[in-house]
């Protein structure tokens, strides 16, 4: 068990770690900064912090590990003040979507401060800390990046507090890191923005768009809800690799625009069935709040009481839950349960027994 963790930034995600840290007693001692104060009384009333820093000289000398969880640009600037603030064992890491930055700042710093770069591949569309969860981090693929400055032994202390708080560890290199999140998460969110911005600046008059738009819409815009900030710093920190695949999103637009020009019937064909035969290779599940194990997710109506009345049809039965959520932050909206069983015989029985009675299940 680690003695003292500290985070700087108290949002979504810093939150979400305390609070799963918490569930699992992983650490004597949470103590959290943030500019915003109201969250950290929160969470001090909710038993997820032991103590409020009001400052990074306030508590922080005594910490073993520190989480920086603030916008990108800001936890660079945080981690170079900690510099004559946190002893030499301490461990300092963050959890900003981009990595070589970081680490570049780390380099010019010319600092021992034992440095791992983290990366949770989870999250949500809402910000702060009322939307954290300790479910957050279930299962999900938990990115490390060493730096030279960090040992083994650091390694294997943040891996274990990731498989604590239950996901995935895997380790990469920062620009490996950065080339793959460009075109996975921080060039999907700009196109998200720029097909609502879209919707906004050419919608009719008596706004029909706006009206009408239904689920294709809303499946490939949620993220656009994201905080301005942190997508504002991510881009301005991940600069190179971002424009890389913008400028292969120019050469395709022209080619589907040509294609629509010339009346390419194949050319468009090949362009839908390319998309549709890869895009199925990905497992909407891995995306789910309980990936990667036995899980499956089922239709069932968005109304009151509705996990409970899943929840007793499989108890009845005898079949064990680990885990029992609505998918509300991902590409399935709300309507969609998923849940998670300790092995697949309950998982299987757990298939048959809904299906019998007219669900639709999704594996
Ligand atoms: N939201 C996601 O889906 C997601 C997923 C993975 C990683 N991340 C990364 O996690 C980090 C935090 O994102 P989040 O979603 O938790 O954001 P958030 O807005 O929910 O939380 C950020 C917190 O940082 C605090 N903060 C900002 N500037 C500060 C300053 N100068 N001094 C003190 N506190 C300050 C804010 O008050 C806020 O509480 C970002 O680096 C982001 O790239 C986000
Ligand atoms: O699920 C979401 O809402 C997210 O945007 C999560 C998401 C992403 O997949 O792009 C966002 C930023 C992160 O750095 C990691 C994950």
């Amino acid at each position: 068990m680690i003695k003292q963790i500290g985070f700087i930034g108290f949002g979504l995600i810093g939150g979400s770690i305390a609070k799963s840290i918490k569930k699992y007693g992983l650490a004597q001692k949470l103590i959290a900064y943030d500019r915003h104060l109201e969250p950290l009384h929160q969470a001090m009333n909710e038993g997820v912090l032991d103590q409020i820093a009001t400052s990074l000289e306030d508590g922080f000398e005594s910490c073993d590990l520190i989480f920086l969880c603030c916008p990108v640009k800001v936890n660079i600037e945080m981690f170079e003040k900690l510099a004559g603030i946190v002893h030499e064992q301490c461990i300092v890491t963050d959890v900003g979507s981009t990595k070589s930055d970081i680490h570049d700042a780390l380099d010019d710093m010319g600092t021992n401060i034992r440095f791992v770069g983290g990366h949770p591949m989870t999250g949500s569309e809402k910000s702060g800390y009322e939307a954290s969860s300790s479910q957050l981090f279930e299962n999900i693929f938990y990115i490390l990046t060493p730096s030279k400055t960090s040992t083994q032994e650091d390694l294997n202390v943040l891996k274990s507090l990731v498989e604590g708080i239950d996901s995935i560890p895997i380790i990469m290199d920062a620009s490996v890191h950065d080339k793959t999140t460009a075109s996975i998460s921080h060039v999907p969110h700009v196109l998200a923005a720029l097909i609502v911005n879209a919707v906004k600046h050419l919608d009719t008059e008596q706004g029909y768009m706006h009206t009408l738009a239904a689920g294709g819409f809303k499946d490939i815009t949620r993220i656009a809800s994201a905080s301005p900030i942190m997508w504002q710093q991510i881009c301005l920190s991940n600069k190179e690799p971002i424009l890389d695949v913008l400028e292969y999103y120019k050469t395709m637009l022209t080619t589907i625009e040509n294609s629509i020009k010339d009346e390419d019937a194949h050319q468009l064909y090949a362009l839908f069935s390319e998309a549709q035969a890869y895009r199925n290779t990905f497992n909407d599940t891995s995306s789910g709040i309980f990936p990667r194990h036995y899980s499956f997710s089922v239709d069932v109506e968005d109304e009151p009481g509705i996990i409970a009345k899943i929840a007793t049809l499989l108890s009845e039965a005898k079949i064990n839950i680990k885990n029992i959520g609505i998918i509300n932050n991902r590409e399935i909206d709300n309507g969609v349960l998923s849940i998670l069983f300790e092995d697949q015989d309950h998982m299987e029985l757990s298939i048959t027994l809904l299906r019998n009675l007219g669900y639709t299940i999704y594996t």
